[in-house]
């Protein structure tokens, strides 16, 4: 079937959100978080060695049990911190980044926009970025959006929660995504992002995020989610697990 692609939006159009100058203090993490991890026991020479996996990935070994109920926590060097339940940690858990995705979805067609600069440049993506110091996590999704697109949503829901685990990053991304289905404005080019749009059937998927194609089905259905994915090098999925909710605790 001849693909359908949608025109790309005026670039000379002026965008009318000008966003305020850049903070320099950034809120990186909401409270710790403790991931849950499987971890198998093995005896050696009278003590309990316990090695960590997570999502397939072996994260760690080397750590003693003596009896307690012990939770464990992924490392920023690939090793296991335990921790008996009520907080003690003995090595400090890095906790995820937390930034907002927003994916316009009006009747059978999504806006999406190719990043322009930044991580994940010359992907097409929703829009959103890093929560900063002060805001909630809606607010900062509200404000990625205007800033990327131009656009203020009149209605935003929450959809899904996305953890990203990097190789080369010790520190998890926790991605929330909302759903706008009606908005103010007219979405324009910005700094970042060259905002166009797709029909449902013709989502650029080559031209996206490896793990777009295995959860934007669910958003595109309606449906809440939460999904763990592990990237090799940034860009390479490696192995995944995603599963469909009634209802997002979070
Ligand atoms: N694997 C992935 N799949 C996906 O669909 N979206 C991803 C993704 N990894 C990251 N994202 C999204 C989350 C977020 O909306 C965006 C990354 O945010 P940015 O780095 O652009 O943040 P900021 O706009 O705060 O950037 P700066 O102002 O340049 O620091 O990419």
């Amino acid at each position: 079937m001849p693909s359908t692609t949608l025109p790309l939006l005026p670039h000379s159009l002026p965008c009318l959100y000008h966003p305020p100058p850049p903070t320099t203090s950034k809120l990186f993490s909401s409270s710790p978080t403790t991931r849950s991890l499987t971890c198998s026991t093995q005896e050696v020479r009278g003590r309990v060695l316990c090695t960590a996996h997570s999502g397939g990935r072996k994260l760690g070994a080397g750590m003693e049990v003596d009896g307690r109920d012990m939770s464990l926590g992924a490392m920023a060097n690939g090793t296991a911190a335990a921790g008996d339940g009520d907080g003690d940690e003995k090595q400090k858990q890095i906790s995820p980044k937390l930034l907002t995705l927003v994916i316009v979805k009006k009747g059978e067609k999504v806006l999406l926009g190719m990043k322009k600069r930044g991580f994940g440049a010359g992907y097409f993506n929703g829009f959103g970025g890093k929560v900063e110091a002060g805001e909630t996590i809606y607010e900062a999704a509200v404000r990625e959006l205007q800033e990327e697109s131009g656009i203020v949503p009149v209605s935003m829901e929450k959809r899904g929660i996305l953890t990203f685990h990097f190789d080369d990053n010790p520190q998890p991304w926790e991605v929330h995504v909302y759903h706008v289905g009606d908005y103010t404005g007219e979405p324009c080019e910005t700094e970042e992002m060259a905002p166009r749009w797709f029909p449902l059937a013709d989502i650029p998927y080559d031209k996206m995020w490896q793990d777009d194609p295995i959860w934007y089905p669910e958003f595109i259905r309606g449906r809440l989610f939460k999904g763990e994915f592990y990237f090799h090098n940034t860009h390479t999925l490696v192995s995944h697990t995603l599963h469909v909710l009634q209802k997002l605790d979070a």
